[in-house]
């Protein structure tokens, strides 16, 4: 099976892509598996520019293609927040429920019909010497009262899906795989793997 080099240390993600490429024929390889290499400082404003930010600097680590996936949670009644900051929005330690009972407790006061939110995805593709592009993918929610759930990561248990009606982690894996922002991104990507691919060992 051909490989493709996914630039995420977060095992959420490196278990949806696992399952995301599989169908498509491709094997995935993350940064779990060169644990040597060092975090990437995501010090862009933009999901697009944390993406090209650490497609890039792994690609050039790594001397061929990768994908990056910058990503997270924007809500309207936040002003966007936790945005580009989601990961650590509670502190560097990145702990996913200290995430989710910072947004709850942000929320408390809001009422039910203000408490839209999207998840975000954008997906860069870089290789030495080449010109890094992005592609993104959204998912419409509500921000829930409570956590729901226990499938998925981040802040899946308090995401409600509008299109699904239930919580993001209620969803099984191979459902948020058809509806997630990550999946819609990769959709607009998919045909032009093999060409991107073409030239790549293995
Ligand atoms: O409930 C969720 N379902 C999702 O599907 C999802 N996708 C992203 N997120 C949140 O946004 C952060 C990304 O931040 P991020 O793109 O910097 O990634 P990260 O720092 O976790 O890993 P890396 O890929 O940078 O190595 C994550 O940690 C999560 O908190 C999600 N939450
Ligand atoms: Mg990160």
């Amino acid at each position: 099976m051909q490989e493709v080099i996914i630039a995420t240390k977060n095992e959420g993600k490196a278990k949806e892509f696992i399952r995301m490429f599989k169908p498509l024929g491709y094997e995935v390889k993350t940064l779990l598996d060169f644990p040597e290499i060092q975090d990437v400082e995501e010090t862009g404003k933009t999901f697009e520019e944390n993406a090209k930010l650490k497609a890039e600097t792994i690609a050039n680590v790594l001397g061929r293609m990768v994908i990056a996936d910058d990503s997270g949670l924007v809500i309207n009644s936040l002003d966007g927040r936790p945005g580009v900051f989601s990961a650590r929005y509670a502190g560097i330690e990145k702990s996913d429920q200290a995430n989710m009972d910072k947004v709850l407790s942000e929320l408390e006061q809001i009422a039910d019909n203000k408490r839209q939110a999207r998840f975000y995805c954008v997906l860069a593709v870089a290789a030495p010497g080449k010109e890094t592009f992005t592609v993104s993918g959204t998912c419409e929610g509500v921000i829930l009262r409570e956590k729901r759930g226990s499938y998925g990561f981040g802040y899946d248990p308090i995401f409600f899906v509008v299109e699904m009606d239930r919580a993001m982690a209620e969803l099984k894996p191979e459902e948020k795989a058809q509806i997630s922002h990550r999946s819609q991104a990769l959709r607009k990507l998919e045909s032009q793997l093999p060409s991107l691919l073409s030239g790549e060992n293995e």
